[in-house]
């Protein structure tokens, strides 16, 4: 390129970076000033909601008031982050204000129009002209999907058409222009070169400059309810659609924010290797739950199993375990409970005593007979309304009766004064003919308080003991063939078992919390509007049926590789989308393709794609390093030599080094040993941890799903340790967390799963113990 075009160029960025320092430091005394007017509302409301109220004459026209102050608190605070939000994007544009260039020509236009694309838009300083687009905007779809020519893009007024007549590339560093370039192509692969070679920390980053054709459409994908991404390891699937959701939260600014969207992460540690990207583009995040978390929640008092656990249970149980386990985590199932409860008989309702005070204050037989009168052509759910009114009436009833009981008379007595108006609520003494009401208006707002607890328990269904109900359902279902009758009858012990002990299997969570919830008719939130499902291969079918029915209004994006899948076997993507479009009730499901994996350098990729056999598909990125290493050691000792010897090679050479191993207990074992070396940074990770730090990280590789790092260890890779089926989808998982370097240790003979192409692609060093 000319120099004159480049200095063009760079007075242009220097212009830019003038604007937005101006903008700047107007933001910054923007913020000043509004935080100091929240400081000042917050005082003047704090100061007023100390004054005792009950020594103020009129407490409606207190209340009223404070109520006002409370809103003015929360609009300031509101301005305020509005004001600091707009500082963090224009501090986000500075140094790297833009990274593309499109020029276009509209039809009936002389001269093109040149238009610069950076992560926000910036506008000139007399708000006449957008010195930067959005990367969001509509028209910079242009950038990343069209060649030069005839092009079109998607407007909210619909299809609009221009003609692109060139497309630049920039790299700008602290405002200086270090590479432009003009190209044809979507991106550059220099440009995306330097951005895989620049991964410096432990975080995930913002990939906006460089999103390539296919992950546009992701990004860009509105019409489908579910989207379905398969992609291979490392081909930008998480990257896309934390992309999409600040797509969508841009364009659906009006009615869309970002708690009506859940992104289902595969572990805690995820959560934070994600959290800059987001608000690196100036968007709040989204909400963030893992299955564990989000499970917890709706089983509070047990303690629920976690795909950890099971996958660790898993690679020891008996195959006649896992037969009940694959019934109970089909969609089939699910099934069988819609059917179970749509025909449930009255008396096949697991009625529970409702009690107060340790006494029973509805007992379940009273309650069933209840049920009984009530319409049998209603649904379960209807019936449990009506039949939670009446007892909410009953309820009512006893209320006032309990209010003439002497023990409410004895706790009046014991209230002291501020009790006592705190109780009297809006009222005041006046407002009582005599005293025998007062003391009747009291006693029956006492009664009804401590009753509360009565009011929850039928509120929150305690009078269905659903546990019990799950375990008829299980004594009546019909079982497929692969599974016995003993067998079943030892599910079902365990089950009574575990909840004894208030535990529940991950298997059993899916159709327990269907069953409550069509029974209750409860559990859906209609607020959400997107579903983000990460690493969706360790779902089970159940579990997605399940988050359909919990998500009735949301769209859903479903991301996985089923190459991954450390629990089940491989399916074909189509099979997939078919598969998913039937159990989450799709209207225009759609599925994307990602072959081309970026994360890692060819070396690895050509490796990790030989240990497939459908591994030709995988693209690799022409970004070199060294070959991968396999070193086999005979001998405990060699073995560990070997591992002390390359963590501490790899550390010095990168910021984080994973030692990934096939389950918790042995991470822990070699965390041990290396700590008797005191490595610095060694960190042994495990579910529990959500802060990913750098150093040389000790973790089982389910939790270094989604991850990635500079180096990976893979400890140990021998046929004895790894002998399961899913062999070879662990040595891929590992493998693929590597960005720059793989070592692969095997203490003695090497797992069938790295087979003769993938062992082509290695560097392999035998030693024998007796070498030594
Ligand atoms: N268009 C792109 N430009 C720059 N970097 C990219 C791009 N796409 C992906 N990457 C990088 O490639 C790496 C892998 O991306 P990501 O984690 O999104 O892949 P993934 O498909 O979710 O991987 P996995 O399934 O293995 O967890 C990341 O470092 C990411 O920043």
């Amino acid at each position: 390129m000319e120099a004159g075009e480049q200095r063009a160029e760079q007075a242009r960025v220097d212009q830019v970076e003038r604007e937005i320092k101006r903008q700047v430091a107007t933001a910054e005394q923007a913020v000043d000033e509004a935080h100091q007017e929240t400081r000042a509302v917050e005082k003047n409301y704090s100061e007023n909601a100390s004054i005792n109220r009950y020594e103020v004459d009129d407490i409606a026209e207190s209340r009223s008031e404070l109520e006002q102050q409370r809103r003015l608190v929360s609009q300031a605070a509101e301005n305020e982050n509005i004001i600091n939000h707009q500082l963090r994007t224009l501090q986000n544009l500075q140094g790297s204000p833009y990274f593309g260039r499109i020029d276009i020509l509209d039809p009936g236009e002389d001269e093109p129009e040149r238009l610069y694309i950076g992560t926000a838009s910036l506008m000139n300083s007399d708000r006449t002209d957008f010195l930067i687009y959005d990367w969001r905007a509509p028209i910079s779809g242009v950038y990343y999907n069209g060649t030069l020519g005839k092009v079109q893009y998607e407007t909210p007024a619909g299809t609009q058409s221009t003609e692109l007549v060139k497309k630049r590339q920039f790299t700008i560093k602290d405002g200086r222009i270090t590479n432009m370039f003009d190209t044809n192509e979507t991106v550059g692969d220099e440009l995306l070169q330097a951005a895989l070679g620049a991964q410096n920390d432990q975080y995930m980053h913002n990939i906006v400059a460089t999103i390539q054709q296919e992950q546009n459409n992701i990004i860009r994908n509105t019409s489908s309810d579910l989207l379905l991404v398969q992609g291979v390891a490392g081909s930008g699937k998480t990257s896309a659609i934390l992309q999409r959701i600040t797509y969508l939260l841009y364009h659906s600014r009006a009615d869309l924010n970002a708690d009506q969207i859940v992104l289902f992460s595969p572990n805690n540690l995820f959560s934070h290797y994600i959290s800059e990207v987001l608000p690196s583009l100036g968007e709040r995040n989204m909400r963030q739950v893992t299955l564990a978390g989000f499970l917890r929640r709706r089983f509070e008092g047990l303690q629920v199993e976690t795909l950890f656990d099971r996958y660790e249970e898993r690679q020891s149980e008996a195959t006649a375990a896992h037969a009940a386990a694959d019934f109970l985590e089909s969609a089939t199932v699910m099934t069988a409970v819609r059917q179970y409860v749509h025909q449930l008989p009255a008396d096949e309702v697991q009625f529970a005593n409702l009690t107060f005070n340790s006494q029973v204050f509805f007992s379940a037989d009273h309650i069933r007979e209840l049920y009984q009168g009530l319409p049998a052509s209603l649904s379960v759910a209807d019936r449990l309304v009506k039949l939670k009114n009446q007892l909410i009436r009953e309820l009512q009833h006893r209320v006032r009766e309990e209010a003439k009981k002497d023990w409410v008379a004895k706790a009046l007595d014991e209230l002291d004064v501020q009790q006592l108006h705190r109780l009297y609520g809006q009222r005041s003494v006046d407002d009582f003919p005599d005293e025998e009401a007062q003391f009747a208006y009291l006693a029956r707002k006492l009664a009804k308080r401590r009753l509360r607890v009565v009011a929850d328990a039928i509120y929150n269904n305690y009078f269905i003991d659903f546990y019990n109900q799950y375990e008829r359902f299980l004594r009546q279902v019909a079982l497929p063939q692969t599974i016995s009758n003993r067998d079943w009858i030892g599910v079902i012990t365990d089950y009574q078992n575990e909840i004894e002990y208030h535990r529940i299997k991950l298997m059993h969570t899916a159709p327990l919390l269907y069953l409550r919830d069509l029974i209750t008719g409860s559990g859906q939130n209609r607020a959400f509007q997107y579903v983000f499902i990460d690493e969706m291969q360790d779902y089970p079918l159940a579990t997605l049926v399940y988050l359909r029915h919990a998500f009735p209004k949301a769209k859903f994006t479903v991301l996985g590789d089923s190459e991954q899948a450390l629990f089940k076997p491989l399916q074909l993507p189509q099979a997939m989308l078919q598969e998913l479009r039937t159990v989450l009730d799709a209207k225009h499901p759609q599925l994307i393709v990602l072959n081309r994996s970026y994360r890692s350098t060819t070396e690895i990729t050509d490796f990790a794609k030989a240990l497939l056999p459908d591994g030709d598909q995988i693209i690799s990125f022409t970004r070199h390093g060294a070959k991968p290493r396999l070193l086999v050691r005979y001998d405990d000792a060699g073995f560990k030599q070997a591992l002390l010897e390359n963590a501490v090679q790899q550390r010095a050479d990168h910021e984080s080094v994973a030692v990934l191993t096939k389950n918790r207990e042995q991470a822990q074992t070699i965390y041990r040993f290396l700590h008797q070396h005191q490595l610095d940074g060694l960190h042994l990770l495990t579910a529990r941890d959500s802060d990913l730090p750098t150093g040389i990280l000790v973790l089982p590789v389910y939790l270094a799903k989604g991850l990635e790092f500079d180096a990976v260890i893979a400890a140990d890779v021998s046929a004895a340790n790894l002998t399961n089926v899913d062999a070879v989808g662990m040595v891929y998982t590992m493998a693929t967390r590597a960005m720059h370097q793989l070592t692969l240790l095997s203490k003695g003979a090497v797992t069938p799963a790295i087979n003769s192409a993938a062992s082509q692609q290695l560097v392999i060093e035998h030693e024998f113990a007796d070498k030594k």
